[in-house]
């Protein structure tokens, strides 16, 4: 692993148990074999419908959830397999996360001083005078005044709650931060400044961020990478102006149209049309076949993999695994090859 890789996954799959029909136990594949990396400092954000995975993945990477197959690395340590215990206790105090709802993220009968101190209550490797100087430090850090750790929960907005529990967050220095929705619960005045307290945060310390949100142009603005992520899979993952500029996956297209953009002459954003596939039962081939309006005879059978497609890219898609050259973008195409006769162009096919 390159020193600058704080999290590699590898092939990472998730099935919950569930009740089927007639209350039978059955599994719900909700993750089928992820693989990115996240570099010391980097924040890589992970987008897609809701229910594509997304919370699923981040609550393995803070070791929440044990996965049912793949690997990943934290900091150089597997996490996974039989060292997963160990592990995850070496590393604990160095990963967080910052879930999206700061009201049940705080106990409200808890002083706020108290809240954050937690991590380091339990760590309980400090005196009590350097743990409430920790406290004031964290406060001041995430622009609340020092005197706070004195108030409850209810005497804040939501955007200072957010500061409070990213304070708690930071308690035991860590070096990598699960965000999940961090900012979807506020106002836009609000989550500019929380972004704006990620970001410095970041360039203080060095933080890695994986940034889980709906909110496409948030995560423009906040990360370095983006993972898209379709049914349980990432289906492209590029650098974000690599990606927002020239999406190359069908549904990172379709994802992107589905924006409202400030321009008259589009009146009404693309919406994705059909319907997001059951976990349960999904569909053979690539999952968005259903879905995609260029999809090929193969793409009803063959799963596509990740693959490098340029500019630091990788995308799963047969549109791109053609054996003759690979066009920059979907939408550098020639017209007949987006609709649905690019079925029938050799050139766009795999060998
Ligand atoms: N503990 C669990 N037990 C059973 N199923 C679960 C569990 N956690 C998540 N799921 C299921 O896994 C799938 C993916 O959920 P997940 O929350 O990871 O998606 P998401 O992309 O984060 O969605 P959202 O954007 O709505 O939060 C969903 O079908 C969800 O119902």
């Amino acid at each position: 692993m390159a020193d600058d890789v704080l999290v590699e996954v590898r092939d990472l799959d998730m099935a919950f148990k569930i009740k089927g029909q007639r209350g039978q136990p059955t599994m719900l594949h909700v993750l089928h074999k992820l693989s990115f990396d996240i570099g010391r400092g980097e924040t890589l954000g992970l987008v897609g419908e809701s229910g594509s995975g997304k919370s699923t993945a981040g609550r393995i990477l803070v070791g929440l959830f044990e996965p049912t197959g793949g690997s990943v690395k934290l900091f150089g340590r597997p996490i996974t397999g039989p060292e997963r215990r160990a592990n995850l206790a070496a590393v604990r105090s160095r990963l967080q996360f910052v879930f999206q709802d700061p009201h049940a993220a705080l106990n409200p009968r808890l002083r706020v001083g108290d809240s954050i101190a937690e991590p380091i209550d339990i760590a309980g490797t400090m005196s009590r005078r350097d743990r409430n100087d920790r406290v004031k430090e964290l406060l001041e850090m995430v622009g609340l005044p020092r005197d706070s750790a004195e108030r409850f929960p209810h005497e804040f907005s939501g955007g200072q709650r957010q500061r409070i529990v990213i304070a708690r967050a930071l308690a035991l220095a860590p070096a990598f931060i699960v965000c999940d929705e961090p900012v979807s619960a506020l106002d836009v005045s609000m989550q500019a400044q929380i972004i704006n307290l990620l970001m410095d945060l970041q360039a203080r310390f060095g933080l890695s961020y994986l940034f889980i949100a709906h909110d496409l142009a948030v995560v423009r603005a906040v990360t370095h990478r983006v993972a898209v992520m379709y049914a349980g899979s990432i289906v492209e993952v590029a650098p974000k102006d690599v990606l927002y500029e020239k999406p190359q996956h069908p549904y990172t297209q379709a994802l992107l149209d589905a924006v409202p953009r400030p321009d008259p002459a589009r009146v009404r954003p693309q919406v994705i049309g059909g319907e997001v596939p059951s976990l349960l039962v999904p569909p053979p081939g690539c999952r968005f076949h259903t879905r995609c309006p260029h999809a090929m005879p193969r793409c009803r059978v063959d799963i596509p993999v990740l693959r490098e497609t340029g500019d630091g890219r990788q995308t799963a898609c047969h549109l791109y695994e053609g054996p003759s050259v690979i066009p920059s973008a979907a939408r550098d195409l020639p017209r007949s090859a987006h609709g649905a006769s690019s079925a029938g162009d050799p050139s766009l096919r795999s060998g």
